[in-house]
C-alpha cells in the first residue's frame, strides 16, 4: 500500500515588546527566577490586563506579511485549565476572530537534486500569553516555579494541513522562522523557546481525500528534531495501521535520544477548555489607519526583494532565493556588490553561497558578525575582476581576510603585496617564461605541432609551476598558442 503524509504546523512566535503582553514587566530572558512577574502575571486578586500595542502591531506586520485578512475586531477569550504554572487558571488567548485569518506563506527548497517551490496556506495567527516554566530539576523531590514567562507575547501561526513531507515541513518551518525574524517581529532563538513548534501529523492511503487521525508531536525546538519526530511519527502509524490497529488521535513527544514519539495525553483524557470570551478585555479594534501606519513601516519583504535581486542583479531565482534566505545575508550580498560593482554581482553570490557560506558554517558564526567586512570582500571580488589576482590566489586571500579580521578596506592590497599573491599579467615577463618552456619540452611542442591539441595541457603545467602559480592563465595560453602557431 501507498501512504500519503499529511502535516499542519502551530508554531509559537515570542514577540518581540520590550513588556508583556498584559502587564508592563519586562520579557527579557534569562533573569533571576520571578523578578520579572508582576502583580498581572502573578495573578493576584483585584488586577487586570491591560493590552500592549506593540504586540498588537507585530501581528498585523505579520498578516501583512503572509497576505492575510486583519480583523478589524477580534476578541480574546480564556482557556481554562490547571498548571502549576498558570496561576490565573486560564490562559487569555483568542479562539473564534483571531487577529490574522487565512494567508500564505511561499518557501523553496531543494527536493532530489533540484529546486522547487511551495505554498502552504494559513489558517490564522492568534495573540495569547505564554504560561510560566515549571523546574523540575533545581529541587530534590519538589518542582520550582518561575514566572518570569507568564504573559510574555505569543503568536500562534497555524498552517492547513497542506505538508506532504518531513523535509517540506522543515522547509515551511524555516522559512516562518526567516520571515519573523525578518519583521523584526521575534528574534528567533530557538534555544530560549521564542520560536517553538508543534507538528500535527497524520497518514492516509495515496488517492483517498479524506483525511487520517492526528497525533501533535508538541514542543520541537530544532529544525533537525521536527524531521527526525515527523519522519518517526509517520513509520509508527503506517505500521500501527499495516499491523491492523487505528491511530488514536493524542498529543505526543518526541524522545531524540531513543528517537521515538511518545503518548503524553490522549484525546480521551484531552480537557474541555471551556473557552469564552474574557470579560475583562474589550474586543480588539483595528482601524484601518492603524494597518496603514504599521503598512508604512515595512521591510522590503523577502519575496519582494528576491524578484528585484533576479531583475536588478540578473540573478538566477536560486542564488536569489538563498542570499534572501535572511535579511543578514541580503543586506550583506547588498553591501558587496556596492562596492564590487553591479558586474561582479554574480561572483558577489557565488562567493557568498560558496566559501563565505561554507566557513561561518564551519566556525558556527552568523553573517552580521563575519570577520570579513562587506567592503572588504568587494575589493577582493575587484582585484579578481581586474586580474590582479587569480581565483585560486583569491582563496588564500579570503582565508587571511577571514584570519585578520580587521576593518581596513583595502585589506586585500596589504595581503595581495604581503603574501606575493600578485598575478603575472605583464606579457614581457609571461613571454619569457613561455619561451623557456618551450625549449625544455620539445617533444610536447612537437606532439602538439603534430596535431595533438592536448599536448598543449603539458606546456601550460609547465609554464604556471615556472611561474610559482601566478601567471594569468588565460594569457598564458593565448602566448603560448600564439608562439607554438608561429
Ligand atoms: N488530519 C490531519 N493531519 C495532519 N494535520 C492536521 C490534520 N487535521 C488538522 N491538522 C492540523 O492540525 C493543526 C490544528 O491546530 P489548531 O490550533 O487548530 O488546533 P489544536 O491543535 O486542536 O489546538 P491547540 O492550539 O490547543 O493545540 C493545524 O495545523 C491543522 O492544519
Ligand atoms: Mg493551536
Ligand atoms: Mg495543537
Amino acid at each position: 500500500m501507498e501512504w500519503e503524509v499529511v502535516i499542519g504546523l502551530e508554531n509559537h512566535v515570542q514577540l518581540t515588546t520590550g513588556s508583556k503582553i498584559f502587564s508592563g514587566s519586562p520579557t527579557a530572558f534569562g533573569a533571576e527566577p520571578n523578578t520579572q512577574a508582576s502583580p498581572v502575571d502573578l495573578a493576584l486578586p483585584g488586577v487586570l490586563p491591560v493590552m500592549n500595542k506593540q504586540a498588537v502591531d507585530r501581528a498585523i506586520r505579520f498578516g501583512l506579511a503572509v497576505g492575510a485578512k486583519i480583523a478589524p475586531r477580534s476578541i480574546f477569550a480564556r482557556k481554562n485549565y490547571f498548571y502549576p504554572d498558570l496561576p490565573k487558571g486560564y490562559q487569555i488567548s483568542q479562539m473564534d476572530d483571531p487577529v490574522v485569518q487565512g494567508g500564505s506563506l511561499t518557501f523553496g527548497y531543494e527536493k532530489d537534486g533540484s529546486f522547487v517551490t511551495k505554498t502552504v496556506n494559513l489558517t490564522r495567527a492568534h495573540l495569547e500569553e505564554d504560561a510560566g516554566k515549571s523546574l523540575h530539576e533545581d529541587y530534590h523531590g519538589m518542582s520550582g516555579i518561575d514566572l518570569n514567562r507568564a504573559g510574555t507575547p505569543l503568536l500562534e501561526i497555524v498552517s492547513e494541513p497542506e505538508i506532504r513531507s518531513a523535509q517540506e515541513a522543515v522547509a515551511y518551518a524555516k522559512a516562518l522562522h526567516g520571515l519573523v525574524m525578518w519583521l523584526g517581529v521575534c528574534d528567533g532563538n530557538m534555544q530560549e523557546g521564542s520560536f517553538r513548534c508543534d507538528v500535527n501529523v497524520s497518514v492516509r492511503p495515496k488517492g483517498q481525500t479524506e483525511f487520517g487521525t492526528r497525533c501533535e508531536i508538541k514542543n520541537l525546538n530544532s529544525f533537525r528534531f521536527i524531521e527526525e519526530a515527523v519522519n518517526v511519527e509517520v513509520r509508527r502509524q503506517i505500521e500501527l495501521i499495516e499491523d491492523g490497529g487505528k491511530v488514536v488521535q493524542a498529543t505526543r513527544l518526541y524522545d531524540p535520544d531513543r528517537k521515538e514519539t511518545r503518548e503524553m495525553r490522549s484525546k480521551e483524557d484531552a480537557q474541555d477548555y471551556r473557552y469564552f470570551p474574557d470579560p475583562d478585555l474589550p474586543p480588539l479594534a483595528i482601524s484601518p489607519e492603524w494597518i496603514e501606519r504599521v503598512k508604512a513601516a515595512m521591510p522590503e519583504l523577502p519575496a519582494v526583494m528576491r524578484e528585484r535581486f533576479v531583475g536588478q542583479y540578473k540573478l538566477p531565482e536560486y542564488d536569489s532565493l538563498v542570499l534572501t534566505s535572511s535579511k543578514a545575508m541580503a543586506t550583506y550580498f547588498e553591501a558587496v556588490v556596492a562596492t564590487a560593482g553591479q558586474d561582479n554581482a554574480k561572483a558577489a553570490a557565488n562567493w557568498l553561497m560558496g566559501d563565505v557560506s561554507s566557513t561561518l558554517n564551519r566556525q558556527d558564526v552568523d553573517i552580521a558578525d563575519a570577520p570579513v567586512k562587506p567592503a572588504q570582500l568587494g575589493n577582493m571580488i575587484r582585484r579578481i575582476a581586474d586580474g590582479t589576482i587569480s581565483n585560486n590566489a583569491a582563496k588564500k586571500v579570503f582565508a587571511s581576510m577571514w584570519e585578520a579580521a580587521s576593518n581596513d578596506d583595502n585589506l586585500v592590497d596589504v595581503i595581495i603585496e604581503r603574501d606575493g599573491l600578485k598575478q603575472i599579467s605583464d606579457t614581457g615577463a609571461l613571454e619569457a617564461i613561455v619561451d623557456e618552456v618551450i625549449a625544455n619540452n620539445a617533444k610536447s611542442v612537437e606532439q602538439y605541432r603534430a596535431g595533438k591539441e592536448a599536448a598543449i595541457n603539458a606546456l601550460i603545467g609547465q609554464a604556471m609551476k615556472a611561474s610559482k602559480g601566478k601567471a594569468n592563465p588565460a594569457q598564458l595560453t593565448e602566448l603560448l598558442k600564439a608562439r607554438l602557431a608561429g
